[in-house]
């Protein structure tokens, strides 16, 4: 029996922790200790579930900082595979409750990894994200950041976006705007950040700074955000493909705005924690 499972997705990493295998209270600590990678097993968060209610399946999701997030589209992916490989479904397709509601999943190929998951609505609303100030939507308004003013098209996909449109992107750029932006006042739940490079119609190149978890090479709910923003914007037309460092997902919005996100998502180990490092967690 395992106590843990590894994937990853396109280089954004999750731990699962199925409660029906082994239950441990998933306090903050517990969970910035399983996520370091020096001193745990290391992950960008952590997928915890899935709670059987009824003919629900409930998923929580925590960032590697210990704070709980409402939804992640990569998460969701790796997510839809180990409940369907772990045969707590049986059909292809199937629905996961997040903190933000419901989104469905469509096992395209198990074999491949390749998962489609219809992730819901999405809207430009500042009180939906939130983002302090008036009601309004965050289109291309302009931000003050240490004497820069940058343009800002903010979205929630069930977690908060802040979308920054830049002629040229780069790992470094994220790491210098992204801690500022994710930590900015105007966002009271702060944010995650993407930094992103419009190719052509149909292509767009983001770099990415996520909440509670820093640099990483990809994520799905990004993918998502900045394919609305740039789709709002008139500047591509769906599907959108989004390339990341980590690779490629393919987002869909369709007439009713809402969104679908289709990628892979791989395994890659099944473990048990030592009995020392057990001791560590309980504290
Ligand atoms: N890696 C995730 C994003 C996790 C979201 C989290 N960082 C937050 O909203 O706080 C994804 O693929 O969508």
């Amino acid at each position: 029996m395992f106590e843990f499972t590894k994937y990853e997705a396109l280089g954004n990493d999750y731990i699962i922790i199925d409660p029906n295998q082994y239950d441990v209270p998933m306090t903050a600590d517990i969970v910035r200790r399983i996520c370091d990678r020096h001193l745990g097993v290391g992950s960008d968060g952590i997928l915890y579930g899935p709670f059987i209610e009824g003919d629900r399946i409930r998923l929580r999701i925590f960032n590697p900082d210990g704070s709980e997030c409402e939804k992640s589209g990569n998460g969701l992916r790796i997510f839809a595979r180990y409940v369907y490989e772990s045969k707590y479904v049986k059909s292809q397709t199937f629905s996961i409750h997040t903190r933000a509601g419901e989104v469905v999943a469509n096992i395209l190929d198990s074999k491949e990894g390749l998962i489609k998951v219809l992730m819901g609505s999405y809207t430009f609303q500042s009180e939906q994200l939130p983002m302090a100030g008036a009601p309004r939507e965050v289109i291309q308004e302009p931000l003050e950041l240490d004497g820069e003013t940058l343009r800002v098209t903010c979205v929630s996909v069930g977690n908060p976006h802040c979308v920054v449109p830049l002629e040229e992107i780069s790992r470094d750029k994220a790491f210098q705007l992204g801690p500022r932006l994710s930590s900015h006042a105007l966002f009271p739940q702060k944010t995650n950040v993407q930094l992103m490079k419009v190719l052509d119609s149909h292509n767009i190149q983001i770099e990415i700074w996520e909440r509670g978890a820093g640099y990483t090479l990809a994520s799905g709910s990004s993918s998502c955000a900045a394919a609305c923003a740039a789709h709002r914007l008139g500047l591509v037309q769906s599907p959108v493909t989004v390339h990341m460092p980590g690779g490629r997902l393919e987002i869909e919005i369709d007439r009713d705005g809402r969104i679908s996100m289709t990628g892979t998502a791989r395994s890659v180990a099944q473990g048990v924690f030592t009995p020392e490092f057990k001791a560590r967690l309980r504290g």
